[in-house]
């Protein structure tokens, strides 16, 4: 599923000296067009707002979801928030939903010994063990304010994103920023089956997605789990 041309010398150098990197072509193509072809059709989204602000009722849909965004982007003044589309991978495999979904074969790989060999040479990091995995679906207003990826109930080593959205142009919006002090200290566009790989915790955001994206930003992320 990875390409065969990748290199993993050079980004294994950056990511210890700067805790962050961003690999093209990561996958290999025919993988990444089947994904994204998965994530397109098949996977049933979900909208993803803050637990405490759980909506009820089906996905509104595009063009119809301005009350939604609104709403956040007023709660966003005050305090942390976000919107996206997302479908919990791992919950999905557990629970025996979407028999025969992708996405599935896709998490099984992410937690190969092949894929976990791969972690702990890409990170130097061989406490590694697990790789959780989200898909998710920002459309045209959508957002990821500032956060730092620490949680309580889990050790987490590293963050990854797989970039699927097509032609991905910088002017797009959905960048994901690094912040420091409240400054952008780095910023990776999410180019075409990119993978972003960053230390957690460090503070970071998905900006919003631009009206004039012609591609809506999906992906596959999660954390490389000790
Ligand atoms: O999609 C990205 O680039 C980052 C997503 C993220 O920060 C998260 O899901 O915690
Ligand atoms: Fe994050």
């Amino acid at each position: 599923m990875i390409s065969n041309e990748l290199d993993i010398e050079p980004w294994r150098t950056q990511l210890s000296q700067r805790g962050r990197v961003q690999i093209r072509d990561f996958l290999q193509d025919s993988a990444a067009d089947r994904i994204r072809e998965c994530l397109e059709h098949d996977v049933p989204w979900e909208v993803s707002q803050r637990a405490d602000l759980a909506l009820e009722g089906p996905l509104p849909a595009p063009g119809e979801d301005g009350a939604l965004l609104r709403a956040a982007y007023a709660r966003a003044r005050e305090g942390f928030e976000f919107v996206f589309d997302r479908y919990r991978m791992v919950e999905a495999l557990r629970d025996g939903r979407d028999p025969g979904l992708l996405l599935h074969v896709v998490l099984e790989f992410l937690n190969s010994p092949q894929f976990i060999a791969f972690t702990h040479e890409l990170t130097g990091d061989r406490g590694i063990r697990m790789v959780s995995a989200m898909a998710a679906r920002y459309r045209q207003g959508h957002f990821l304010n500032a956060h730092n990826d620490s949680a309580k109930d889990e050790d987490r080593a590293f963050a990854y994103v797989i970039n699927l959205g097509r032609g991905w142009q910088p002017d797009w919006g959905g960048q994901l920023q690094f912040l420091e002090g409240g400054a952008d200290i780095e910023t990776f566009v999410p180019y075409w089956n990119s993978l972003s790989l960053f230390r957690v915790p460090q503070m970071h955001q998905v900006t919003l997605v631009s009206p004039w994206a012609r591609d809506d930003r999906y992906s596959i992320a999660g954390w490389f789990r000790r």
